[in-house]
C-alpha cells in the first residue's frame, strides 16, 4: 500500500486522477480577517475512508462543506470527480449534490415528519412527482441498511440518540450517493452506540463502495473506519497517512491531540481566561 507518509499535496499523473473522488487545491477561506483554512491541497480517493480530525474550531467543517460547495473558497480550487465545482451555479450544482450524501452535525430530522417521510424528502426533491408507492420499497430497504426497518411510522421524538443518527444516515444515502460525508456520526453517543455507527460507516464503504468522508474527534472512531486520517491544525494539514503513521507521527500537536492532552498554548489561553474546564480542550471522547 502506498500510504504511509504525509502526503505534500497533489500527486501527479494520469492514474492519481482516475482513483480521485474530491480535491482541493490551494484552498484558502477566511471569514472576514480570520483564516481558517491556510492554503490546504488534499486529493480524496474513491471508495476508501478518509478520517479528518482536529482541535474544535481548526476548520474540518469548513473544509468539508468545501466539497459540496455549501462553502466557497477564498481562493483555491474544488474538483468532484474531475470537474471543477466550487464556481457552479446553485442550479448546477444540485446535481453534483444528489451525488453526495452528507450527515451534519445541524442536520437533525424533521420532527414533523415520520422517518419515513424523512427518508423520502431528499427523492421527493429530487423526483418531483413521485408517489408514496414508488418509494415505499426504496425507504424499506435504506432503513434495513441501517438496520431499522419497521421504524417507518415512528416520529423523530421516540427514537433513542443512536437511532435518529442511523434514520439520518438512511436518508443520507436515499438516493444512493456515490460519496457520504460524516460530520461528527458519533458525538454524543455512548461507546456501544458509537460502534454500530462504526460499523455502518464500514459496511456502506464495503457493500455499497461509497467513498467515506468522516470529520470527529473520537480516536477510536478514527483508528477504527479509516483507511486514511488527516489532521487539520490551525488551517493546515500537519499530518496524513494510515492510523499507525498516526499514531506514531513525530509532531507533538499530533500526540497531544491523539492522546488527549492539553498542549501549553490551550493553558496559556485558559489563565488569562480564567477558564476552568481544561476538558473543554481536549478530543470528546476523553472527556467521558
Ligand atoms: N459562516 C461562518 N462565518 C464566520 N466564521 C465561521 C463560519 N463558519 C465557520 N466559521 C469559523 O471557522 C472556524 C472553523 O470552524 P469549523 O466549524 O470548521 O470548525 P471545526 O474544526 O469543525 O470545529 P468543531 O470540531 O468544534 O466542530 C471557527 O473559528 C468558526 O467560528
Amino acid at each position: 500500500m502506498e500510504r504511509q507518509n504525509d502526503h505534500k499535496g497533489p500527486v501527479d499523473g494520469n492514474g492519481a486522477a482516475e482513483t480521485t473522488q474530491i480535491e482541493v487545491r490551494n484552498l484558502i477561506k477566511k471569514f472576514g480577517r480570520k483564516l481558517v483554512l491556510d492554503n490546504v491541497s488534499l486529493r480524496i480517493e474513491k471508495g476508501k475512508t478518509t478520517v479528518i480530525i482536529g482541535p474544535s474550531g481548526c476548520g474540518k467543517t469548513v473544509l468539508i462543506k468545501h466539497f459540496i460547495v455549501l462553502q466557497r473558497p477564498t481562493s483555491g480550487e474544488v474538483y468532484f470527480d474531475g470537474q471543477r465545482v466550487d464556481g457552479l451555479s446553485e442550479r448546477q450544482l444540485s446535481d453534483v449534490r444528489t451525488r453526495i450524501g452528507y450527515l451534519f452535525q445541524e442536520g437533525a430530522l424533521f420532527d414533523s415528519m415520520s422517518v419515513a417521510e424523512n427518508i423520502m424528502f431528499p427523492i421527493k426533491q429530487h423526483f418531483k412527482h413521485v408517489k408514496w408507492s414508488q418509494v415505499e420499497e426504496v425507504v424499506k430497504a435504506k432503513l434495513a441498511m441501517v438496520g431499522l426497518d419497521g421504524f417507518q411510522n415512528y416520529y423523530p421524538a421516540n427514537l433513542s440518540g443512536g437511532q435518529r443518527k442511523r434514520v439520518a444516515l438512511a436518508r443520507a444515502i436515499a438516493l444512493n450517493p456515490e460519496v457520504i460525508l460524516y460530520d461528527e456520526p458519533t458525538t454524543g453517543l455512548d461507546p456501544i452506540r458509537s460502534d454500530i455507527i462504526n460499523e455502518l460507516v464500514l459496511k456502506l464503504e464495503r457493500d455499497l463502495g461509497v467513498t467515506s468522508i468522516v470529520v470527529t474527534h473520537d480516536m477510536r472512531s478514527a483508528y477504527k473506519v479509516g483507511d486514511r486520517i488527516i489532521m487539520l491544525h490551525n488551517g493546515k494539514i500537519i499530518a496524513d497517512g494510515d492510523a499507525d503513521h498516526i499514531r506514531d507521527h513525530p509532531h507533538p500537536t499530533v500526540q497531544q491531540f491523539i492522546n488527549g492532552q492539553v498542549s501549553e498554548d490551550d493553558l496559556a489561553v485558559l489563565r488569562m481566561s480564567g477558564a476552568v474546564a481544561t476538558s473543554q480542550f481536549l478530543p470528546r471522547d476523553f472527556q467521558k
